[in-house]
């Protein structure tokens, strides 16, 4: 069970004997707008759990709690978040290569961090990872990063020189993968270059070089859930451009906003795999779509 929860306004909604009316259903699409669901979400939800309490026949207010947590349990899991690292075989070896994974995102929104959760979830699985510190641009970034990796008992595979080409850092650390049969290699991206056609370039580069080595198996974007619909737009151009193959929402602790989930998955048909809700190492979660559609309604 994990150990976060989400203080959304969803959770104070129907808790007494009340008949429902049209008041019901403005209060539910107002708190969904506050839950950070997204208008279009916000009205299709509502949508649904009409249809829903005229099909069961439902009068009493309370019922809603459930039909609500059951809709948004059935909407979060038409994605699925399963993390795919199993590690692929060299074609022409036999051999195991290691599972690779780039992760993408703007800045602030907690990559390096998340990085190193996931090193350390995936360590405590008896995984052994490498991360390749690809953020050439800081140094401070190359040093964040290698912190937190050894904090999870994790290799770190830094330039050997200041503004060293990205994609040259994350061939080395897949080669080191290789090298010491790591069943994960992550690779952090810088997230500096905010005009799409450098992004484009240096992550097409990157992947390019990499698969030389061995395939990509996810491309994980990491999103702030306190920005909410301004942070779904400024993800667009890695989600147009850098084959996102799942999300990392972090700060899920710091906002009311756990709607955001719904809104993102339905908006980009990308699963979240993982939650962040917190700064420590162990602040992360695999996502489920039943205790997270649980923790925005809350419990009975
Ligand atoms: N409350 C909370 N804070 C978080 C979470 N994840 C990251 N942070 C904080 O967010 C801030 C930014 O995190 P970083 O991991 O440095 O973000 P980044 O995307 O790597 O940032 P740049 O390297 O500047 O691009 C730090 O203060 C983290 O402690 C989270 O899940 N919850």
């Amino acid at each position: 069970m994990s150990k976060w929860s989400l203080r959304g306004s969803l959770r104070t909604l129907f808790h007494g004997a009340r008949p429902i009316d049209e008041e019901s259903w403005e209060n539910l699409e107002e708190n969904l707008i506050l839950g950070d669901f997204g208008a279009d979400a916000s009205e299709s939800i509502v949508a649904a759990v009409r249809a829903s309490v005229e099909r069961l026949n439902v009068a009493d207010e309370r019922e809603l709690r459930g039909i609500l947590r059951d809709e948004l349990a059935e909407r979060l899991a038409a994605n699925d978040p399963t993390l795919m690292l199993k590690r692929p075989q060299d074609p022409e070896t036999g051999r195991l290569l290691p599972a690779v994974v780039l992760v993408v995102g703007v800045n602030g929104v907690g990559k390096t961090t998340t990085i190193g959760k996931l090193a350390r979830f995936l360590t405590r699985m008896r995984r052994t990872i490498v991360i390749g510190a690809a953020d050439t641009f800081r140094a401070a970034a190359v040093e964040q990063v290698a912190t937190w990796g050894e904090r999870a008992g994790a290799e770190v595979v830094r330039p050997q020189q200041a503004g060293q080409d990205p994609a040259s850092v994350a061939y080395q650390a897949v080669q080191r993968g290789i090298d010491t049969d790591a069943d994960v290699v992550i690779i952090d991206t810088a997230g500096r270059l905010q005009t799409k056609a450098g992004l484009m370039d240096e992550l097409t580069k990157i992947r390019r070089v990499v698969e030389k080595l061995a395939p990509v198996a996810e491309v994980l974007l990491v999103l702030d859930a306190t920005t909410g619909q301004n942070g779904l737009s400024q993800a667009q151009a890695f989600i147009d451009h850098a084959g996102v193959t799942g999300i990392v929402l972090t700060k899920i602790d710091g906002s009311a906003k756990g709607g955001f989930v719904v809104g993102v998955q339905q908006t980009t048909g990308i699963s979240v795999k993982l939650l962040g809700f917190g700064e420590g190492i162990d602040d992360l979660a695999a996502f489920n779509a039943n205790t997270f559609a649980q923790e925005l309604v809350g419990r009975d």
